[in-house]
């Protein structure tokens, strides 16, 4: 089982960051939350934690991480996939687009016009009623 970790980044006007996923990976070009795999023995936020600074440079305390909603899908290997989703509105720093395209601040409502990964999709009408 592949688990991953996201974070919905809620700003002050209730916008919420996602990002460009680059060419040579998987979903190139598709629009996700940042996070990604844990590695062996990482617990979920420890493993959220370290991909929100490596792909956009910011500080984020494990207390400010909200448990907020799931999905589970298959991963493009065949391998079934969780996805975890966690709320944060907290954190330090300003978000870069360190490993991503870009990045976009967008109303939870918003989320259904851009191109997702399959497995989020259920989570966006999940965050239309928690942010
Ligand atoms: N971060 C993130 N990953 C997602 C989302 N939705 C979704 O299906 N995924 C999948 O979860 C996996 C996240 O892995 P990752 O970001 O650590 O790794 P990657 O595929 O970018 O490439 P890598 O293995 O070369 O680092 C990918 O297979 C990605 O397609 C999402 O909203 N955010």
């Amino acid at each position: 089982m592949l688990i991953v970790t996201a974070a919905a980044m809620v700003d002050a006007d209730g916008r919420v960051l996602v990002q460009q996923r680059p060419e040579g990976k998987a979903f190139a070009g598709f629009w996700e939350f940042p996070g990604g795999k844990l590695e062996p023995g990482e617990t979920p936020e420890a493993a959220l934690i370290r991909e929100l600074s490596e792909e956009l440079g910011i500080d984020v305390e494990r207390a400010c991480l909200a448990p907020a909603c799931f999905a589970s899908d298959v991963a493009g290997d065949g391998r079934p996939m969780l996805l975890l989703l966690y709320v944060l509105r907290k954190w330090r720093g300003v978000p870069k687009p360190i490993e991503a395209t870009a990045l976009r601040w967008l109303r939870p409502v918003e989320l259904h016009r851009i191109t997702m990964p399959p497995a989020d999709k259920p989570l966006i009408g999940l965050l239309e009623a928690l942010v």
